[in-house]
């Protein structure tokens, strides 16, 4: 007999729909119709995105087996490639990535009560899993229709994040309005990014041009990271900062300048925000 595939989250987002019912009923359909009527959590993030992506040309009909081809296929990918740990960024099963998502916003975000209410009002979220499906349309080489979903999560999340950028796991993407990721950006698992940031190329150059996170970098709100340049894991980039070189693991750096204030467990004056 096939055994059932145990789902924490999906069974705690059930329960958080429930409770959010009782307590508001008005929002009775909106919830039904996104968790409590769907029968699984792969289900549930197909329709919740196709409805926030339909238009009046695109219906959310063809959305969602779109969406849902993307999550099978890329199940089957991450199952084919035999488990071994964390999958590369931008590659394996979307809905395990969105799970993961779930559970990095409830854990680092304290303004998130539950799973159900990331699921259902984070546009961040939201955003960032119709990015994988854009860019698993990329990798198979659909990059008009890829290019068209990266137009569409524009307009409807107000982020523009490029369907060549790559993805890690466990990415909380918070407030996400302005947010700009470009073609050749990697950002590893549990990174942060706040609203405003920018994650660029210098406009010089073409071909790898935009810059690579490594795993649990925070990128503070309306920061600027610009170039092929490699940013150290565990590095936190204070809100409005301009980071043009790379960035050694576990740096805190603030300021149009990058300046580095202290390597992370290292303590004393921050002498040079002086210079600031
Ligand atoms: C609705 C919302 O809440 S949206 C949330 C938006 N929040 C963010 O984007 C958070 C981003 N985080 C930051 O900018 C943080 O300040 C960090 C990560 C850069 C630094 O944090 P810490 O290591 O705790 O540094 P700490 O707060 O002790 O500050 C050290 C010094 O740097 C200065 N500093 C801190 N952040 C910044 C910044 N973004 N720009 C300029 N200077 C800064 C401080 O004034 C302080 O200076 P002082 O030594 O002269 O007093
Ligand atoms: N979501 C974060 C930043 O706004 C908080 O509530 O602190």
């Amino acid at each position: 007999m096939a055994s059932v595939r145990k789902d924490d989250v999906w069974d705690s987002m059930r329960k958080g729909a429930q409770e959010l019912v009782e307590k508001e009923p008005l929002l009775g359909g909106f919830v039904y119709s996104k968790i409590l009527n769907q029968p699984t959590f792969e289900r549930s993030l197909a329709f919740m995105l196709a409805t926030k992506l339909a238009s009046s040309t695109v219906l959310a009909s063809q959305w969602n087996d779109l969406i849902i081809d993307a999550l099978t296929s890329t199940a089957e990918e991450e199952k084919s490639m035999g488990g071994r740990g964390s999958p590369a960024p931008g590659t394996g099963s979307i809905a395990d990535a969105a799970r993961a998502d779930l559970r990095a916003i409830l854990s680092r975000d304290p303004a998130c009560p539950s799973y159900t209410h990331a699921f259902l009002f984070f546009k961040g979220f939201q955003g960032l899993q119709a990015q994988r499906v854009s860019h698993w349309l990329w990798s198979k080489g659909r990059t008009v229709i890829a290019c068209f979903v990266q137009s569409s999560i524009s307009e409807v999340f107000g982020m523009d994040l490029h369907p060549g950028a790559k993805f890690g796991r466990g990415i909380l993407v918070d407030h996400a309005t302005g947010i700009v990721v470009g073609e050749t950006a990697v950002v590893d698992d549990d990174c942060t990014l706040f609203h405003g940031v920018t994650l660029g190329g210098t406009g010089k150059v073409s071909g790898d041009r935009h810059p690579k996170l490594q795993k649990r970098v925070v990128v503070g709100a309306h920061a600027s990271v610009i170039g092929n340049i490699s940013i150290g894991h565990d590095s936190k980039i204070g809100a409005s900062a301009s980071i043009l070189h790379d960035l050694p693991p576990n740096s805190v750096v603030v300021g149009h300048k990058g300046i580095v204030i202290q390597k992370r467990g290292h303590k004393g004056k921050h002498s040079l925000l002086s210079k600031l």
